[in-house]
């Protein structure tokens, strides 16, 4: 089987300032100012064409800090990611331009992935169509709601038929209609081969829609199988972890990190 996604040793590391004249001081001068902080740390994982893999963890794991590595949006700090194709990521306004319309979004977005007048000419009806925003298409994105933005960043993304989809919890804004017509598109893309990237919190989509989950725990990955195998482990992490005091979770989490 050709191999899709590989993500090899990836850690991002971000500075944590306590104070903002900190973030200049670490600018200008050789000494270094705040805290570092790893949002992913050594991660591996690979993905293999046509394999639908779903992130999960609890908030501030790292899922969507790696979604934006393999997509090419933030750069990793250590390690290396290896495409087999192109990737577009879907999360709410993602690489939208807010001073620009709806339609001037997807002309530039077209534009950026090499597409000519004719192809960007036969390709707008149709995101405008399926991103059902009417009259707004022509108002700034700026004055979109989160589930408008979604809306558009979706109807682009899947409309330029990319090798490698990377949906973030896009679907959780959007109403249900919306969410529907999203879920069949993504099946479709499923059905043909693509390699997709799930991020939701909700466990029903995850079991519903992938084959393989990636566990992330504090950055770094807790486990990587079948749903069947790793579902139900994270479901039963998730209730113990519910019953835990916020005291329980540091030491929980200062136990994991530091191990
Ligand atoms: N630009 C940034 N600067 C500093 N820290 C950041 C930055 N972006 C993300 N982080 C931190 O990295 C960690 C991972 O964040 P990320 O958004 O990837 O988690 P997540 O699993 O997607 O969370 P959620 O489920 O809440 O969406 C968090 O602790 C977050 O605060």
């Amino acid at each position: 089987m050709d191999k899709s996604i590989i993500v090899e040793n990836v850690s991002k590391k971000y500075k944590l300032y306590s104070k903002s004249s900190d973030r200049i001081k670490d600018i200008i001068f050789p000494k270094s100012y705040g805290e570092d902080f790893y949002a992913l740390h050594d991660v591996d994982f690979t993905a293999y064409k046509g394999d639908v893999v779903g992130f999960v963890g609890i908030n501030g794991s790292g899922k969507s800090t790696l979604s934006n590595i393999i997509a090419g949006i933030v750069p990793e700090t250590k390690g290396t990611v290896t495409l087999n194709g192109d990737a577009a990521l879907i999360a709410v306004s993602a690489g939208l331009k807010n001073d620009l319309t709806g339609r001037q979004n997807i002309e530039l977005k077209c534009l950026m992935l090499g597409l000519n007048n004719k192809q960007i000419q036969e390709l707008e009806p149709k995101i405008i169509e399926f991103a059902e925003l009417e009259k707004f298409i022509d108002q700034p994105v700026k004055t979109y709601s989160s589930g408008m933005k979604s809306r558009l960043g979706f109807a682009i993304s899947v409309n330029i038929d990319p090798e490698i989809l990377i949906i973030d919890e896009a679907l959780s804004v959007g109403d249900k209609a919306f969410a529907e017509k999203s879920l069949n598109k993504m099946h479709e893309f499923k059905d043909r081969g693509k390699t997709m990237i799930f991020v939701s919190h909700s466990i029903g989509q995850m079991k519903k829609f992938c084959d393989k989950i990636l566990w992330l725990e504090f950055g770094r990955v807790r486990e990587y199988g079948s749903v069947k195998e790793v579902i139900p482990k994270y479901e039963s992490f998730l209730d113990e972890y519910k019953k835990m005091s916020k005291q329980e979770k540091n030491e929980y989490r200062e136990r994991v990190t530091n191990s």
